[in-house]
């Protein structure tokens, strides 16, 4: 399913999306603010981009040391596209260091796999002579004499027909031998004598699927690299296989850090609810991994560093403490733990502290920054890239779509702003500021927005979230 095919099913189903969508487009202007209540300060801006970025980017005389940092992190930091490219590297390198070998999984546990071994047919299929349709086998020229006995799907052998003989006939069953066509049911007529005569012309051979139409055996069916699909494991059960020889998910643990954390109820006393433990998970397993460990560690450098340094997943990911902030520990422990920092922030907006480090030569970390729409930017710029790597899944097509509004850029860095699809335009949404989820929430995609911005009507690369592209493997379970 495409999510534009997904929204063509909430539109059927009377639920209005525009309104829906209304939520996270229009910016409410003043009349909007004070909504909350007394006491309440709703936001003025919805595009943050614009006045982090002036702040960040123009200065101040009293701030020439603030300013000398930003623009060294600027140097550190890793082009976008360059970070996915290395990000795919070092999950190449991993699955060599590793050897990961491939595994049999039952059927059933095969969604959403890469084949690590062709599918070849087990079987000729059909493996018998097949009739295609509800009616008679017959043999020779009509009329026929019509068998008692008629033949069903499921049955062994039946007795060999002789010239001017006919049998009932069902869909799937085998023919007997000797049969020169089936008749369809609606295409004979019995007389008083209960002989049956064809209405139309007989053709030799007409709805018969012969043996091996599809494939003999020994076929090659599919190619290794083939991501499993529900329509491949059809296919697989069709060909005899009860296992597929498949690329193993990549198994991750995620450490969620802050103290400030809450994970039930509401936000108080200067503690705020975790987003990101309730969201990576899931967002995770879509992606191909298999989730094994969430474990909230609070700002606690000992437990950080005894979580990492015990993990065994291919991918450890991280969330907040990757800033410059007293309780900051992810680069601290990286270093302590020997870690190679293979991308050190990234030229994006939101999420530039994002970073990728090898652990060992099999084992990565990706540590995403804790703004929670920052969090995200990293999790398709550096996790994505390496998973997919690792589970062996084609690289997505790129897939440029027309803005219909124009978006700001950064002077700088790309930026990933959440769009929903509109006909052929993908309009941009607002709250899209990196503390934020309520417009990637109702999003379709990411639109990425070079440096500098985008002019209304201008293609923008589209990175599809994985629910809304319907995904294979997203389960979210
Ligand atoms: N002096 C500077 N300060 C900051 C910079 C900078 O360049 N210089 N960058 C800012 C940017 S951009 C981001 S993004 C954040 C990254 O911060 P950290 O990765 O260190 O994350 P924290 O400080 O732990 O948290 C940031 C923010 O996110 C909230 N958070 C954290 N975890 C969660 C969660 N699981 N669910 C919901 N919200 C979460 C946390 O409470 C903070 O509000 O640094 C900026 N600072
Ligand atoms: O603002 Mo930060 O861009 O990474 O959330």
């Amino acid at each position: 399913m495409t999510s534009r095919g997904a929204r063509a099913g909430a539109e059927a189903d009377g639920f209005d999306v525009e309104e829906a969508l209304a939520l996270v487009q229009e910016n409410p202007g003043p009349a909007h603010r004070g909504h909350g209540g007394p006491g309440s300060h709703a936001p003025q801006h919805h595009d943050t981009s614009r006045h982090e970025d002036t702040h960040r980017h123009q200065g101040s005389p009293g701030h020439d040391a603030a300013r000398h940092g930003r623009a060294e992190e600027r140097h550190r930091a890793t082009p976008w596209p360059e970070a996915r490219a290395t990000a795919e590297r070092a999950a190449r390198a991993a699955a060599r260091a590793a050897r990961r070998a491939p595994v049999s999984a039952p059927l059933d546990h095969a969604l959403g796999l890469t084949l690590a071994a062709p599918l070849a047919a087990l079987t000729d299929l059909p493996s018998f002579d097949t009739s295609a349709m509800d009616g008679w086998v017959v043999a020779g020229p009509g009329p026929w004499t019509v068998r008692d006995e008629g033949v069903l799907a499921g049955h062994a052998q039946p007795a060999r027909l002789t010239d001017g003989e006919a049998a009932g006939v069902a869909t799937g069953a085998r023919v007997p031998p000797d049969t020169t066509a089936v008749l369809r049911t609606e295409h004979g007529r019995t007389d008083d004598r209960g002989r049956l005569h064809p209405t139309r012309g007989v053709v030799h051979g007409q709805d018969i699927r012969p043996r091996g139409q599809e494939c003999r055996t020994g076929d090659q069916l599919l190619a290794v690299g083939t991501l499993t699909t529900p329509a491949v494991l059809g296919l697989a059960a069709a060909a005899g296989y009860d296992t597929l020889t498949v690329v193993p998910r990549p198994r991750v643990d995620v450490l969620v850090l802050g103290d400030e954390l809450l994970t039930a109820g509401l936000p108080h006393d200067g503690l705020i609810r975790d987003a990101l433990g309730p969201m990576l998970p899931p967002w995770l397993r879509a992606l191909g991994a298999e989730v094994r460990a969430v474990r909230r560690i609070g700002d606690d450098a000992e437990a950080l560093h005894r979580a990492v340094t015990t993990s065994d997943a291919d991918l450890v990911v991280t969330t907040g403490g990757t800033a410059a902030g007293p309780v900051d520990h992810v680069h601290p422990i990286l270093r302590r733990a020997g870690a190679e920092l293979l991308v050190d922030g990234v030229q994006v907006r939101p999420g530039h502290p994002m970073l990728l480090a090898r652990l060992k030569d099999d084992q990565h970390l990706v540590g995403l920054p804790g703004n929670p729409l920052a969090a995200v930017s990293g999790l398709l710029t550096l996790a994505e890239p390496l998973l997919r790597t690792l589970a062996a899944r084609p690289a997505p097509e790129p897939y440029p779509v027309p803005l219909r509004d124009a978006v700001h850029g950064h002077p700088y860095d790309t930026r990933l702003v959440p769009v929903v699809l509109r006909g052929d335009a993908a309009v941009p949404l607002h709250y899209n500021g990196p503390a934020m989820l309520r417009g990637i929430a109702a999003a379709d995609a990411l639109a990425v927005v070079p440096p500098g911005g985008a002019r209304s009507g201008e293609e923008a690369e589209l990175l599809d979230l994985p629910w809304a592209a319907g995904g294979i493997g997203v389960c979210f379970t």
